[in-house]
């Protein structure tokens, strides 16, 4: 009775912290209509989005369409919402690098697609699903990295605010273009981004349209470290080294360290407290803390 008791409390908890990640910011209340803008997505096709997920848990997630500074085609936003729900949903994960191919990070969204889509409606629903898959992405239990090499420019450099962290190579650039374009961020980058850097930072980088090199970035507390090398290959090393201080350890873990911090970063305090309370229980006594306590480690 109290076995089966304990088992159905453990079970909703999990399903209350699952479904908080991948709950949407927007659905059909709030006018949006997936079918919709999926469909539209599909015409403009091109690129593609690469996942490879590695035996050590960490995730290579690479944007690739080189010809455009791999700017996001409609197919690739979709792919990218594909591979987020996969990313959901693999369960020894521990980390996340998002790269772009050819050296370059991301010029946005694809030019050729956005004029196509430029009436209200589409703009609308466009932002609402990038919004979405962004937001599921900044909250996988995964610790995410940006590797910027080359230019992270509009969309590109909202994506990188959906990260966890940003690294960049020398003589790379995250450029918020959108006031040229005439338009603000719609991919959530805005409301990131002054998070990251507080609102005065990200007045002067949204309304000047200012670009950011690594040495600013690293002022701005926009970036963690600038990387030796910007060479493709090399780079991604270093940024896999630089992850591995942080992903050490069992998956269990590491991903419930996520947790506790999303929700200390998005909920207010009480609701941040129970969530904390919630992920404790899920690793109190769980093998990793049973081992240390048999193993009673020092921490000198
Ligand atoms: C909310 C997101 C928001 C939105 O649309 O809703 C945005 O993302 S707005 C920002 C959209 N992005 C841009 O305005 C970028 C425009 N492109 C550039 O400024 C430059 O191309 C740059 C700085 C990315 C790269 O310059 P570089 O000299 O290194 O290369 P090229 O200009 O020769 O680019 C090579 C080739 O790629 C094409 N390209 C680049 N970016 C895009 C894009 N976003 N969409 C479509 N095509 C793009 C560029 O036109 C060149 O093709 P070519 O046939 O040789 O002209």
């Amino acid at each position: 009775m109290a076995v089966s008791l304990w088992k159905k409390i453990f079970q909703t908890t999990k399903e209350r912290i699952l479904q908080q990640r991948r709950v949407s910011l927007y659905n059909v209340a709030h006018g949006y209509e997936e079918e919709l803008i999926k469909k539209k997505l599909q015409q403009f096709a091109g690129g593609s989005i690469n996942l490879s997920k590695e035996d050590n848990g960490i995730g290579i997630l690479t944007l690739n369409n080189p010809q455009l500074m791999n700017a996001f085609t409609g197919t690739m936003m979709l792919e990218l919402q594909e591979k987020v729900a996969e990313l959901e949903n693999w369960k020894d994960g521990k980390g996340l690098i998002i790269c772009g191919a050819g050296n370059t990070f991301c010029s946005g969204s694809d030019l050729n697609a956005v004029k196509a889509i430029s009436n209200c409606q589409d703009g609308m629903n466009m932002c609402m699903f990038m919004q979405n898959t962004l937001t599921r992405l900044m909250r996988l239990p995964l610790i995410s990295v940006a590797l910027i090499q080359g230019k992270a420019i509009g969309g590109g450099a909202e994506l990188t605010t959906a990260c966890d962290f940003r690294l960049m190579t020398p003589g790379s650039e995250i450029r918020f273009v959108h006031k040229h374009m005439g338009l603000v961020p719609g991919w959530g980058g805005a409301a990131r981004l002054v998070r990251i850097v507080g609102s005065g930072a990200a007045l002067r980088l949204l309304s000047g349209a200012l670009k950011v090199d690594p040495e600013r970035a690293l002022r701005l507390g926009l970036s963690e470290e600038t990387l030796l090398s910007s060479e493709e290959s090399a780079s991604l090393e270093e940024a896999r080294a630089w992850l591995s201080q942080y992903t050490e350890g069992p998956a269990s873990v590491i991903r419930a360290v996520k947790q506790v911090v999303t929700a200390g970063r998005e909920l207010p305090l009480e609701d941040a407290l129970r969530t904390e309370k919630d992920v404790f229980g899920t690793v109190w006594g769980g093998p990793a803390n049973l081992q240390a306590l048999v193993r009673r480690p020092k921490h000198k």
